[in-house]
C-alpha cells in the first residue's frame, strides 16, 4: 500500500489552532429567532441561584438548532484573536472564575500544542524518507510542546481552587454513564424522544432500554493526547490488563506489512471518547495509526544495545534521546495529571465538605409515577426538614449550591429516604427528576460532588474509576521508553 501524506487541513484540524477552532465563537448568536435562549443566558447564573432554570429551559420554546440562517463561525469580534491566545469565557455554569480558569487552562494546552501536531506529520513523512535527522528534529518539536503542555497544566493550581471544583463545579460536567453510585443505574430517560411519553408501567422494561447513557465533559474527550499517543506508539490496554508495548520483532512486522493500519487503542474508555469529537478528528486519529511508524523506526534503527555507549554525536543517539525525550514529557504530564485529580478530586472527596451537609429529596414526578408499591412514604414535613421545596418553602435549604452554609446534619432516615428513591428499580422518576437539573441532583446525597468514604471508588466525569485508569495509563507510557 503506497504512503499519503496525511494533512491537517484534511481532518479539520487548523495548522495554527490544533484541534481548537480557527474562528473564535460567536459571543451571541446573531439571529432574532434565538433570542429567547439567549435572553436565558444573559441571566444564567442567577436562574440557577434562584432554582428557576429547570422551569425556565422547559417554558422556552422548542427551537432549531439547524435553522439555515445561524452563521455559526462568523464572529463580531474580529479583534479578539486567538493567535495571541487572549482567551475567556462567555459563560460558566457556576459563575466562578475558577470555573473559566479550569476551560481557559484545557485551551491554552490545545492552542499550544497545534505546533506539536505539525511536528507528528513532518516526523511520519520523515520516517517514510527514511530521513533520520529530519525524524529527530520533528521529535524535538514534539518535545517543546509538550513542554508547554506540562508547564500550562500546572498553572492549574493559581486560579481554580480544589474545593471550588469539587464542589460547586464537577457535578455541572458530570454525565450518566458508569454512574450507578450515584444513582443513575440506566442513565436519563430524555422526555419526549422515542415515544417515552407513551410509557405506561406495565412496560418498564422497554422503557428502561431507552434510557441513554453518555459520559460527562472531561478532558479526555481531547483528542490532542491520543494524537500523541499514536505518534509515540503508546498503546494504552484495557484497564486492569497488562499489555505489552511494541517490542523490535513487532516493529519488523509492522514495517514489513506497510499500511496495514495498528488495531485501534484497546482502552475501551479512551475509544469510547472518540464518540464525543468531531468526526474529522477521530477520522485523523484513525488515519494516524494507520500511518505512522515512527515508534518501529526509532526502535530497529536504535535496537543496537551498544549505542547506550554511542558518541553523543551519533545520529542513532540523538533520535532515541529525542523519542525518549517525548515519552519522559508524556510520562511527566500524566504525572502531574494524576497529581491534580488527587488534590482536587481524591482530597475533597475524603474530607467532605467544610460544614455538615444536608440531603435532598426529589420530588417525584408527574409523568411517570412510581409503582404503588415502591413508593416511598415521604411526608410534608419531612421532606421540609430536608430541604424540599413541599409545603412552599419560600427559601429551600440547598445544599448542592453551598454545602458550607448548610447548618443541619444527615439524619440517618433521611439518608435511607433517600437511598430508597435512589434505587428502586421501577421507580424511574427519580432520574428523570434529578439528573438533568445539576442544581438539584448533585448536592452531597448521590451526584459525583459528594463525599466518599475510605473505600469507594472516586470516577471522574466521565465515569472511570479514576485513579485506576489513570495510573495505568501513566505506566503504559512509562514502558514504551526505549
Ligand atoms: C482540575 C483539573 C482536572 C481534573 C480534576 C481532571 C480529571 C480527570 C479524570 C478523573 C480523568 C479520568 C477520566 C474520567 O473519568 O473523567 C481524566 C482523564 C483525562 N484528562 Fe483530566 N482532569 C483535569 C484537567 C485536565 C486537563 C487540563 C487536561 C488537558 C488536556 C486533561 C486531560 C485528560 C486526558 C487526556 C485524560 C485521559 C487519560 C489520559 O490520556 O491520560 N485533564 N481527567
Amino acid at each position: 500500500m503506497s504512503y499519503t501524506p496525511l494533512r491537517l487541513e484534511d481532518y479539520d484540524i487548523s495548522p495554527t489552532h490544533g484541534f481548537l477552532p480557527s474562528k473564535p465563537p460567536l459571543r451571541r448568536l446573531p439571529d432574532p429567532y434565538y433570542t429567547p435562549w439567549e435572553q436565558i443566558m444573559e441571566r444564567f447564573n442567577q436562574f440557577v441561584l434562584a432554582h428557576q432554570i429547570r422551569r425556565l429551559v422547559r417554558k422556552a420554546l422548542l427551537l432549531s438548532q439547524t435553522l439555515e440562517r445561524v452563521a455559526i463561525g462568523k464572529t463580531s469580534q474580529a479583534d479578539r484573536p486567538f493567535p495571541n491566545f487572549n482567551l475567556g469565557t462567555i459563560h460558566t455554569f457556576s459563575g466562578s472564575t475558577d470555573e473559566s480558569w479550569f476551560y481557559l487552562v484545557t485551551t491554552a494546552i490545545e492552542a499550544k500544542c497545534a505546533r506539536g501536531l505539525n511536528a507528528i506529520i513532518a516526523a511520519v513523512e520523515a520516517v517514510e524518507h527514511n530521513d533520520i535527522e529530519r525524524v529527530t528534529y520533528s521529535l524535538q518539536q514534539m518535545a517543546l510542546s509538550l513542554i508547554d503542555a506540562n508547564f500550562i497544566l500546572e498553572r492549574m493550581y493559581e486560579r481554580c481552587d480544589p474545593y471550588v471544583f469539587y464542589w460547586k463545579i464537577r457535578a455541572f460536567l458530570a454525565g450518566w454513564e458508569n454512574m450507578a453510585e450515584a444513582g443513575l443505574p440506566y442513565g436519563v430517560l430524555y422526555e419526549g424522544v422515542d415515544d417515552t411519553d407513551k410509557f405506561s408501567l406495565d412496560n418498564w422494561q422497554s422503557l428502561i432500554r431507552r434510557f441513554r447513557k453518555y459520559a460527562g465533559g472531561s478532558a479526555a474527550q481531547t483528542p490532542l493526547l491520543q494524537a500523541f499517543d499514536i505518534a509515540l506508539g503508546i498503546k494504552h490496554y484495557p484497564t486492569g490488563e497488562k499489555g505489552q508495548q511494541t517490542s523490535v520483532a513487532d516493529a519488523r512486522n509492522r514495517l514489513r506489512n506497510h499500511g496495514v493500519p495498528e488495531p485501534p487503542v484497546a482502552n475501551s474508555y479512551l475509544v469510547q471518547m472518540r464518540n464525543y469529537m468531531p468526526g474529522g478528528h477521530r477520522r485523523f486519529l484513525e488515519d494516524l495509526a494507520g500511518a505512522c511508524r515512527v515508534r518501529e523506526y526509532v526502535l530497529l534503527t536504535c535496537s543496537d544495545s551498544l549505542l547506550l555507549l554511542g558518541r553523543s554525536d551519533d545520529p542513532r543517539v540523538l533520535l532515541r534521546r529525542a523519542y525518549n525525550d517525548c515519552v519522559d514529557l508524556m510520562k511527566s504530564f500524566r504525572d502531574k495529571h494524576i497529581m491534580i485529580v488527587s488534590r482536587y478530586i481524591i482530597a475533597p472527596a475524603k474530607s467532605g465538605p467544610s460544614i455538615p451537609q444536608r440531603v435532598s429529596v426529589a420530588a417525584p414526578s408527574r409523568a411517570v409515577p412510581p409503582a404503588p408499591e415502591n413508593r416511598v412514604p415521604v411526608n410534608y414535613a419531612s421532606r421540609r426538614m430536608l430541604g424540599g421545596r413541599a409545603g412552599g418553602d419560600s427559601l429551600p435549604a440547598d445544599p448542592t449550591m453551598y454545602p458550607q452554609t448548610n447548618t443541619s446534619a444527615i439524619r440517618p432516615t433521611e439518608v435511607q429516604v433517600t437511598k430508597s428513591l435512589n434505587w428502586d428499580l421501577p421507580n424511574m422518576n427519580r432520574s428523570k427528576t434529578t439528573s438533568p437539573e445539576p442544581v438539584a441532583g448533585h448536592g452531597s446525597k448521590s451526584g459525583l460532588a459528594r463525599q466518599l468514604d475510605g473505600n469507594a471508588i472516586a470516577r471522574g466525569t466521565g465515569g472511570t474509576d479514576a485513579m485506576q485508569f489513570l495510573k495505568q495509563v501513566r505506566n503504559e507510557t512509562a514502558h514504551t521508553k526505549i
